[in-house]
């Protein structure tokens, strides 16, 4: 477990994180997305003890990471550029197994794990950027952790790559860990997270499953006249909004947008959920008024159903 409470921080006279509160539960794997800026590695720095809050307190395991009795329950990658880059893989992980007094083999079976094995030898300056973050998941996991904390692990990563990372996470979380992961790629985190936490402006703008934070009930629509549906829509008292070419994006399930449509005497084109666009909508500041923003739609949305 990772408990994160009322983080603020400021850098001089700059605010950078301001009340951050959310849990990393186990057996789950939690998304920590926003955009560029938006405090996610700052918070990431405070939970694993690189930096210090202004206020608030974050644990992992119960305690605060240095206060831990053994750390090794705790795999951490937070930049997998700052592995020295005239070391080879194996002597990289060799050598960090020592210092934490785990057993050598353990260096070969990460390795393997990670799919680095036949490139053990090779120099990690040689290393491409996605080899570089199968080392740093390999660094990690070198302890054999109960919780995963990982800054853009999918970083460099090919889609097989993420395909694996997605494996390898979710397989961790099955088996009772944490795993909390940070990054700007929603498609990716989408993917591989059960739950999210979206941070905008180093401020917590939203937090759950994903369902829980689009309001699970965003669909994109477009039909003949998308300025009469929106209309319509208004009438009805759903939030929308235009979409940049054609369509809408409505906080209501599709069978009652289909519904309103009908009413208008609107032929459809395209009627869909879409959960992948309003949580992008969540993390870039630009969904349509929620449902918790405007009661009036959610009893309009309830009413109608
Ligand atoms: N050591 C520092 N000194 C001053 N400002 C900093 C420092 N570290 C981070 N910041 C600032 O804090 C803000 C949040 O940065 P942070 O790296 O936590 O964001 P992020 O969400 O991880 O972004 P990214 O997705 O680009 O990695 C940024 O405005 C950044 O410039």
């Amino acid at each position: 477990m990772i408990r994160v409470e009322g983080l603020t921080k400021s850098y001089g006279s700059r605010s950078v994180l301001t009340g951050v509160t959310f849990d990393a539960a186990p057996h789950a794997v939690t998304g920590f997305l926003g955009p560029n800026g938006s405090g996610k590695s700052t918070s990431l720095r405070v939970i694993v003890g690189l930096a210090e809050a202004d206020r608030g307190s974050a644990t992992v395991l119960g305690r605060r990471f240095r206060d831990l009795p053994d750390p090794r329950r705790v795999g951490i990658l937070l930049d997998s550029g700052a592995f020295h880059p005239g070391r080879t893989a194996r002597e990289t992980l060799r050598l960090s197994a020592r210092l934490m007094s785990i057993r050598a083999q353990r260096a070969e079976e990460c390795l393997e794990v990670v799919g680095l094995s036949e490139a053990a030898g090779k120099r990690v300056g040689q290393f491409s950027l996605g080899m570089r973050q199968r080392l740093g998941l390999a660094h990690a996991l070198l302890g054999d952790p109960e919780v995963l904390i990982l800054d853009e692990p999918a970083n460099g990563l090919d889609p097989q790559g993420v395909r694996w990372l997605r494996t390898l996470l979710s397989g961790l979380a099955d088996r009772g860990g944490t795993v909390l992961l940070s990054s700007h790629a929603l498609s990716e985190v989408e993917r591989i997270a059960d739950r999210v936490v979206v941070l905008r402006g180093g401020e917590v703008v939203a937090s759950g499953a994903g369902a829980e934070v689009t309001g699970g009930t965003w669909c994109r629509v477009s039909t003949e006249d998308d300025q009469a549906l929106a209309r319509a829509l208004s009438s009805a008292g759903l939030a929308y909004r235009m979409q940049p070419h054609h369509g809408l994006v409505v906080a209501a399930v599709p069978p009652l947008v289909g519904t309103v449509a009908r009413d208008a005497g609107l032929v459809v084109h395209e009627l869909c959920l879409s959960p992948q666009l309003s949580l992008e909508d969540v993390v870039v500041g630009t969904a349509p008024a929620s449902a918790s923003e405007s009661s009036l739609t959610k009893e309009a949305t309830n009413a109608r159903l």
